[in-house]
């Protein structure tokens, strides 16, 4: 058990993009810019994906945090606070995911 929390990594995220790329991933991560991040992401997702179906529980354990720091990553060069996301996740709470998923409109990402 631990208590460092995704607030904790989107900090230090957060600091470690204003370092040189030379001597930091995320910052070169950043240098790379958004399109790339996003391709990184997939790749990541994929590899949380494989590891789900076919892989043992330290591998989806790694593979599930290579994801969630590449989309912090992602979010921060977008200027998103990981805050925005637990805000609309919170909100979520106050109903069951199938009577969100009815409300959704048909495609595209939702309102408010
Ligand atoms: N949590 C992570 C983290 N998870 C994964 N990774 C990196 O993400 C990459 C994923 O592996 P891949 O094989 O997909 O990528 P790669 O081949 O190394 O990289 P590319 O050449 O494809 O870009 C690895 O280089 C990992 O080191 C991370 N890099 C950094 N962090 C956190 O960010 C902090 C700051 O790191 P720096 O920015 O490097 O100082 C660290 O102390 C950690 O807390």
């Amino acid at each position: 058990m631990t208590d460092f929390s995704l607030s904790d990594l989107e900090k230090i995220v957060a600091e470690r993009a204003n370092a040189s790329p030379s001597e930091s991933y995320t910052a070169k991560l950043k240098a790379m810019g958004v399109s790339h991040v996003a391709k990184k992401l997939g790749e990541e997702s994929t590899e949380t994906v494989i590891a789900l179906v076919s892989q043992d529980d330290d591998r989806v354990v790694s593979e599930s945090a290579d994801l969630i720091y590449h989309l912090l990553v992602a979010l921060n060069l977008r200027g998103i606070p990981a805050a925005d996301i637990f805000s609309e996740l919170g909100r979520r709470t106050s109903t069951t995911g199938l009577e969100e998923k009815a409300a959704r409109p048909p495609d595209g990402p939702r309102e408010g």
